[in-house]
């Protein structure tokens, strides 16, 4: 197969670059009085506006050659089939089933998954409806107050943005926690003012192998023995959210208080799944609906759309575009949005774990970037904080600004403050200030000469900074949904255009391996001498230190 970098189309976006990078955005508007209508598009209650981007039409036209070329339409109907697209795992990839909302069979192995699909929503529901009601009960006697998930990555960063991010919708009488990090202070901080008889742990597990959080489970049902006395308390106070019953039930909890998962759901992509039971706890069944609803809106959009009208794969192709031909080295999320505030935190495991890959499904080293790097913090803060760099920074940051039209929480002129911000921003990093307006400004003040000298370079904006803007009526659970799938497909889309596996994730096991190794050498007072000159020396410095 011939290499993506020595492709027709990749060649041929190569030969487009000199014409846009020597383009200043002001241009391309003045230009076109249609090119917001041309550069946005509506899906539902969400609209994307991608004409504060170095594209015209052409880039746009050579960008879909380039999907065509990489054949992302069979890969797209191979992942809603069902197929093994995950192929080192030798998995099906299908977060899409568990938010089907028709009644279109999905099979993976020539079997429907949609009836267990169904079957394990049917359990959740009646759970949560249990333990909100006040029947389901802890050791005692007394109704639920507080849920503790156990889990990380996949299985704590999507339930916990996405319980905060439906805040507005929780339910009374019912708190969220979420412990992931094996530091024990997490665990320790967050179970300070919990009442062990009230309290109900989820441990949450695709594997049910995961150090972290088999930890922090362990530490968990120690705090509840502790005060229980009694291990037939674990019953009441814990379940689990895996694919691995086996491990489960070794554990101690009852099989029949696992809400299971299937091998096709990858961990980042599990918020759909039973792992999404804390959300359903904080916000009742549901509203844990209606996100599904939503993500299958988008779904539905992404499966049927052509490229050229489909916003998944309009965000994937320009995010291409920058990282491999502008040499972007990343993706800034920017949330007008304070319900948002972990969105960018989760698509950095999503987006990262999904494409931060350096091979193809070939095993071939890639000689072109992938997945881009991505933070963010939601506006207003960002502003204050890092925005400076966006602004007149040496290196180029696209962005994504996400803002709702309307505010949940309208107080006063809040949201008009907010979404000015939203709106000069964006216009901020495309037109920036050249030295003429800014001279003209300062000379209008009333400057004098030795200040307008001394100033002037720092007054100007080199504008043409990339940005795309999300905006949407309001943060609706069905809005939640549609949004954090626009990103998933996107993900896969940019994934397909590299040829990557955007569903493994062996760039993680490393690390793993070698603290297992460490961890018992970190007995005992003796020098440690198997490592690198810098890791002895660290894990010596570390038993001298500790006293
Ligand atoms: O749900 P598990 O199996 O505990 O895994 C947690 C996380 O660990 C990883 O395997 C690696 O970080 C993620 O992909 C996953 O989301």
């Amino acid at each position: 197969m011939i290499r993506l970098s020595q492709s027709p189309a990749w060649k041929a976006l190569l030969g487009h670059y000199p014409e846009m990078a020597d383009t200043h955005m002001r241009d391309l508007f003045a230009s076109d009085p249609r090119r917001f209508n041309k550069f946005s598009l509506r899906v539902g209650d969400i609209l994307l506006d991608y004409s504060k981007n170095l594209v015209n039409e052409e880039t746009m036209r050579l960008l879909a050659d380039l999907a065509r070329q990489q054949q992302v339409e069979e890969r797209r109907a191979a992942m809603f089939a069902g197929e093994k697209i995950n192929t080192t795992e030798r998995r099906a990839v299908l977060h899409v089933a568990l938010r089907n909302r028709s009644n279109r069979p999905i099979y993976v192995d020539g079997h429907d998954v949609m009836p267990e699909v169904h079957r394990v929503l049917k359990h959740m529901r009646a759970f949560v409806r249990r333990v909100r009601a006040g029947e389901w009960t802890g050791w005692t006697g007394r109704r639920i107050t507080d849920v503790v998930n156990i889990g990380i990555g996949g299985s704590d960063l999507g339930p916990l943005m996405a319980t905060q991010a439906l805040t507005y919708y929780r339910l009374p009488n019912m708190r969220a926690h979420f412990v992931s990090n094996v530091d024990a202070t997490h665990l320790v901080e967050t179970l300070k003012g919990l009442d062990p008889e009230t309290t109900l742990f989820i441990v949450a597990s695709k594997t049910f192998t995961t150090q972290e959080t088999l930890t922090n489970a362990n530490s968990a049902k120690g705090w509840l023995l502790d005060a229980a006395g009694d291990e037939r308390a674990v019953a009441r106070h814990f379940v689990a959210l895996s694919t691995n019953a086996e491990a489960v039930k070794s554990f101690g909890i009852d099989p029949d208080n696992m809400f299971e998962f299937w091998d096709w759901v990858g961990g980042r992509y599990s918020l759909w799944s039973a792992i999404g039971l804390p959300i359903a706890l904080a916000v009742g069944f549901d509203v844990f609906e209606r996100l599904l609803d939503g993500a299958h809106a988008m779904d539905e959009h992404f499966r049927t759309t052509p490229l050229e009208r489909n916003m998944p794969v309009i965000l994937a192709l320009i995010g291409v575009w920058y990282a491999d031909f502008f040499g972007a080295e990343s993706l800034a999320v920017l949330p007008y949005d304070q319900y948002l505030a972990r969105f960018p935190a989760y698509l950095q495991q999503g987006d990262m774990e999904s494409n931060g890959k350096g091979v193809t499904l070939n095993g071939q080293v890639v000689d072109y970037h992938t997945g881009p790097i991505i933070w963010g913090e939601p506006g207003t803060n960002g502003q204050h904080a890092f925005y400076q760099l966006i602004h007149q920074g040496t290196r180029m940051v696209p962005c994504d600004f996400l803002a709702p039209a309307r505010s949940l929480n309208p107080v006063g002129d809040h949201h008009e403050k907010l979404l000015s911000n939203f709106f000069a921003q964006t216009e901020a990093l495309m037109k920036g200030k050249t030295e003429e307006e800014a001279l003209a400004e300062m000379e209008a003040a009333g400057k004098e000469p030795e200040e307008i000298e001394r100033l002037l370079p720092h007054r100007v904006f080199p504008g043409n900074r990339p940005s795309n803007s999300i905006l949407y009526r309001e943060l609706t659970p069905e809005t939640l949904g549609s949004l954090i799938a626009l990103y998933e497909h996107k993900i896969f889309i940019q994934g397909a255009i590299w040829r990557i596996n955007s569903f493994d994730q062996w760039g993680v096991e490393l690390g793993k391996q070698l603290a297992n190794a460490i961890l018992p050498e970190l007995q005992g007072d003796e020098s440690v001498t198997g490592h690198d000159a810098s890791t002895n020396g660290l894990i010596n410095a570390y038993k001298a230190m500790r006293g």
